[in-house]
């Protein structure tokens, strides 16, 4: 038998990924009720189908191929992965799809869990049709947050909707290798799933209407073309694909713009993402699209919603992570999701009205000066803050400086090391605006930039930030003396 249930809170959270799990842990730290509504599991994208999983599915061949780069290892280690274990271990961090634990957390930190689809009906009001059969109205004292990720936005490819494609979904989730994958898509996503799947023995093509990873520096990019070419994967970039077709043994075809086809088992497609507005309500409440365009949210710097029924009398409706359309990772994601929470809070204790000073804890400061990027191929590509470009374009007189990575910690790391490092200063203040690293093992060097561009430390102060000997890190030192310290 099915129930009406009526049910109040200081603040509810529509989606329990990473984000609407932070915004929910730091309003009760706060003081306040909250409760996650959630359609699937608890955890969102990034546990399950995303961050998890793809990094489980790269990273034992970044380790096998790290080793088979240092002779004396190369010499002890197979050639190939094995592959059946690869994916017991990816099972073994996405926890075979089972949220428990997340939900024990969740349970533990004193939050309220409601599984179902919900939605706005009004200012501060929520339906949920609940996974139990129960119809949930609920109402928010404080604050309702969107928090509802995003969506895989599918290109304008002719034959693609008649066609069983897969979505990173299916390809993090796979249980068996296919023999040849093809991949639309040349951004973070497709980049990293060709390497994986390459190195799980599928044969791989990967097409791109751009360059590969078109979004970062060209010459680090350059280097993960290359390990991937290394992987043997066939990049097809800069062209354009006209339609795609199922064959009788059930294979897909692509035909590319100009000639030219690419037959697979398997085709994934990674032509990004966008905000998941749809069905939760927001016209209700004022927020409907421009005629011809999808719905997208603006938010303050707290994260609260710009227009939307009320709202800016008296704030309730607020965006974080994906959702919020400004940054799609996880990390930041989280970062916003913190400030939200803390500025929901302050605002319900009085502690805080109107906006927020930037770099206060209710503020997403960051988001305008440093998003770290890693891309995990194998080389890795890192990346934090501005090009010259986008500083140019801000208005700042901007430079650059660019090594190879070649320093006693390189060449002790892998027989022919090869990397590439930048750093974009700011010529009237002189701090860091950007950096980016490629190479392998070059992810952990990201932070000392992001830490850097944050605290806007000056660089002659940077010179006196010693790296160790032998590390990759003195890339850092020989990047400074090439700006002219
Ligand atoms: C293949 C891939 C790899 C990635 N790797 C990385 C990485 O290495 N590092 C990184 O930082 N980022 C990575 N990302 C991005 C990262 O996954 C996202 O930025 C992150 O998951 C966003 O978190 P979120 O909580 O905003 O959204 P989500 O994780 O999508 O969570 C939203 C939740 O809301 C629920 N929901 C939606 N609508 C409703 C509704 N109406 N009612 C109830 N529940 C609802 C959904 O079921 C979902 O659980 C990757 C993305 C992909 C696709
Ligand atoms: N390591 C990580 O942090 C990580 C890994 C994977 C995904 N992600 C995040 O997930 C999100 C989605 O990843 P993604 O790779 O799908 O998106 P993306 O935006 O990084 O790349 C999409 C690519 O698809 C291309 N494209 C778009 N429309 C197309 C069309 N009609 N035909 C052909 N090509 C088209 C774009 O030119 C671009 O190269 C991103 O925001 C990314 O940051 C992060």
């Amino acid at each position: 038998m099915t129930a009406q249930l009526e049910r109040e809170f200081d603040v509810i959270v529509i989606g329990a990924g990473a984000v609407g799990e932070n915004v929910a842990d730091r309003v009760v730290q706060g003081g306040l009720t909250a409760v996650l509504v959630e359609a699937e599991l608890v955890g969102g994208e990034c546990s399950y189908w995303a961050c998890m999983p793809s990094k489980a599915l790269l990273r034992p061949g970044t380790a096998l191929h790290g080793a088979q780069a240092v002779s004396g290892a190369a010499e002890a280690v197979t050639l190939t992965l094995d592959s059946a274990a690869v994916l017991k271990r990816r099972d073994y961090f996405t926890s075979n799809w089972q949220d428990d634990s997340q939900v024990k957390w969740v349970e533990d930190t004193g939050i309220e869990l409601i599984r179902g689809h919900g939605w706005i009906t009004g200012p501060r009001k929520v339906e949920v049709a609940g996974l139990d059969g129960n119809s949930y109205a609920l109402t928010a004292r404080q604050a309702v947050v969107v928090a509802t990720g995003s969506t895989p936005t599918a290109p304008p490819l002719e034959g693609l909707a008649e066609v069983d494609y897969w979505t990173t979904r299916e390809a993090t989730a796979v249980s068996e290798i296919p023999d040849r994958l093809a991949v639309l898509g040349g951004g973070v996503a497709g980049t990293e799933l060709a390497q994986a799947f390459a190195r799980l023995g599928a044969s791989v093509t990967l097409v791109a209407r751009g360059a590969l990873l078109g979004a970062f520096p060209e010459e680090a990019a350059a280097l993960v073309a290359a390990g991937l070419r290394a992987d043997g994967i066939a990049l097809k970039l800069r062209t354009g694909t006209e339609r795609v077709r199922e064959n009788d043994d059930g294979s897909l075809t692509l035909e590319l713009a100009g000639g030219g086809t690419v037959t697979a088992d398997k085709l994934l497609v990674t032509t990004g993402r966008h905000p998941a507005l749809e069905g939760i309500g927001l016209e209700r409440v004022g927020l409907a699209a421009a005629e011809g365009k999808e719905l997208r949210l603006s938010t303050d710097s707290t994260g609260l919603v710009l227009g939307g029924t009320g709202n800016d009398a008296d704030p309730w409706l607020y965006a974080a992570g994906d959702a919020a359309g400004n940054v799609m990772l996880t990390h930041q994601g989280k970062y916003e999701a913190r400030a939200t929470g803390d500025a929901i809070a302050a605002r319900a204790k009085g502690e805080l009205s109107g906006g927020a000073a930037p770099w206060s804890r209710y503020a997403r400061t960051a988001n305008d000066h440093a998003i770290p990027n890693v891309v995990f191929t194998d080389p890795e590509l890192a990346n934090v803050g501005r090009t010259v470009q986008q500083a140019e374009r801000a208005g700042l007189r901007a430079s650059s400086v660019e090594l190879p990575i070649q320093v006693a910690g390189s060449s002790l790391h892998a027989e022919r090391y090869e990397g590439w490092a930048q750093l974009v200063v700011d010529e009237d203040r002189r701090v860091l605006l950007g950096a980016t690293f490629a190479g392998p093992d070059v992810a952990e060097l990201l932070h000392a930039a992001t830490i850097a561009i944050v605290g806007e430390v000056p660089l002659d102060r940077l010179w006196h930030a010693v790296p160790s000997y032998p590390t990759i890190s003195e890339v850092w030192l020989r990047l400074l003396e090439e700006y002219g310290l």
